[in-house]
């Protein structure tokens, strides 16, 4: 297959810090991030002839600053590159931008360096599909396993998987392939909802959310938990009572717990019937998941993690240690798109469940299409697998998911998904957009010259 593009140069990446102020009302909110305003440094490369890709990753309000200057920081490896260089061997190209000399010793692969990775390289990925005129999904599915492993650093990663194994597990998923993609584009792909359960919602709220995305068809539902015991078990009543003990329910901590108190509160929401708990402890202890897994078993209750696992050696060792169940790639926490699918071959050779993190701006646009290409491509299934939906900002880009009765549909647009409206940068970009003038103005919020 032909996936060449013309080669054009790229001659400028600008890069924006957009927020929106959804603490005003705990959109978001969990044990840990009381007051997150969903927000992104978001990305465009512009080429020769005036073509565009754009990208993001999500942050959570201040802070986003900072990724906005490591981008800045990584803009020259960029500039000046040609996308034919950059895609006949995107894995040399990707090793360019987490290796740089000086700018790796502050990360390296991790952090804020890596955030401004994840933005950068999934702007590239919007670009080559944009270019070649696909949903990402589609790109990725018609690159021959060769061409898609190339795309792939596998430094760090060959005890478990090597480029030689992920060409053959490709060659050999390559059957029914099209009969795959004939289901998706009937029915889509199966979504749980967390929009019931943000942690600052009140009763009523909670209620009304349940009874919503009930009547819409969704049958798994998620929960946060974890800053009182008794106030979760209250809440996971409320919610049992409304959906009934035949839909699935997952929690999810945040990261509040040391090792043994997440065995011990678990073990008194177990009787609620959890499918999993979500990063009950810090996201860098493989160990400690590892018992918390292992103590969860005889409950029926996974482990699931991955939303902030910062690079493909930790999800290795997650993957390796039988410490996580469900593993939660990020579209915009890993490095993009390249390292993401070396995750998801990991996942699928040591048999680990794919089940992306969606919580955030564009995490839902974007991760749809990895999981479409992992269902025709890769594990063949969606036995057990879901993509997590919530149910905020897509009415800000430019080619929003579809989602019907709680399946995210096909995706048939160029690209992946990741564009901003011209009035959402009008009114978001932060600080000087309207919406953000005007919450200074009513002093919801100080301005960056106040702080
Ligand atoms: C701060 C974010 O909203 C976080 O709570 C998202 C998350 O954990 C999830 O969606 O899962
Ligand atoms: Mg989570």
């Amino acid at each position: 297959m032909n996936m060449t593009t013309e080669n054009l140069k790229i001659v400028s990446l600008d890069v924006k810090d957009v927020r929106f102020p959804t603490s005003l009302g705990a959109h978001g909110s969990d044990a840990m991030h009381v007051d997150p305003d969903y927000s992104c440094a978001y990305v465009t490369i512009t080429t020769a002839m005036g073509k565009k890709g754009n990208g993001l990753t999500f942050t959570l309000g201040r802070g986003t600053e900072i990724v906005v200057a490591a981008i800045k920081s990584l803009t020259p490896l960029i500039v000046g590159q040609t996308t034919v260089d950059i895609y006949k061997n995107f894995g040399s190209f990707w090793r360019s931008l987490t290796s740089d000399s000086q700018i790796r010793w502050i990360g390296p692969e991790k952090g804020v360096t890596h955030l401004a990775v994840a933005a950068i390289v999934n702007a590239l990925w919007d670009l080559w599909a944009k270019l070649l005129n696909k949903p990402l999904w589609q790109l990725l599915v018609d690159l021959e396993p060769e061409q898609l492993v190339a795309a792939i650093d596998f430094r760090y990663i060959t005890d478990v998987i090597t480029r030689e194994e992920a060409i053959t597990i490709l060659r050999d998923a390559k059957v029914g392939k099209d009969e795959r993609l004939d289901v998706l584009k009937e029915d889509g792909y199966p979504a749980y909802t967390t929009q019931v359960g943000w942690l600052g919602y009140s009763n009523e709220l909670l209620e009304e959310l349940c009874h919503k995305y009930l009547a819409a068809g969704f049958t798994a539902f998620k929960l946060k938990v974890g800053r009182d015991l008794n106030d979760d078990i209250r809440r996971l009543k409320l919610v049992r009572s409304i959906i009934g003990d035949d839909k699935e329910l997952m929690v999810d901590a945040n990261q509040v717990w040391d090792v043994q108190e997440a065995i011990d509160w678990m073990k008194k929401l177990a009787g609620f019937k959890i499918t999993w708990i979500e990063e009950p402890t810090s996201p860098d202890d493989i160990l400690g998941h590892q018992a918390i897994a292992k103590a969860m078993k005889p409950l029926g209750i996974g482990v699931a993690t991955g939303e902030m696992c910062c690079n493909r050696v930790m999800f290795k060792q997650f993957l390796q240690a039988d410490a996580m169940q469900f593993c939660q790639i990020d579209s915009a926490r890993l490095g993009g798109v390249n390292e993401i699918l070396s995750v998801y071959l990991m996942a699928h050779k040591l048999g680990v469940k794919v089940c992306p993190h969606a919580g955030g701006v564009g995490l839902c646009e974007m991760v749809q299409h990895l999981q479409m290409w992992d269902y025709i491509s890769l594990s063949g299934t969606m036995n057990g697998r879901t993509i997590e939906y919530v149910d905020q900002q897509h009415e800000h880009f430019v080619d929003p998911l579809i989602i019907k009765n709680a399946k995210y549909q096909l995706p048939t647009y160029a690209g992946y998904g990741t564009t901003f409206t011209g009035e959402t940068l009008a009114k978001y970009e932060y600080p000087n957009g309207t919406v953000w003038i005007e919450m200074f103005g009513k002093g919801l919020y100080q301005s960056p010259k106040q702080l």
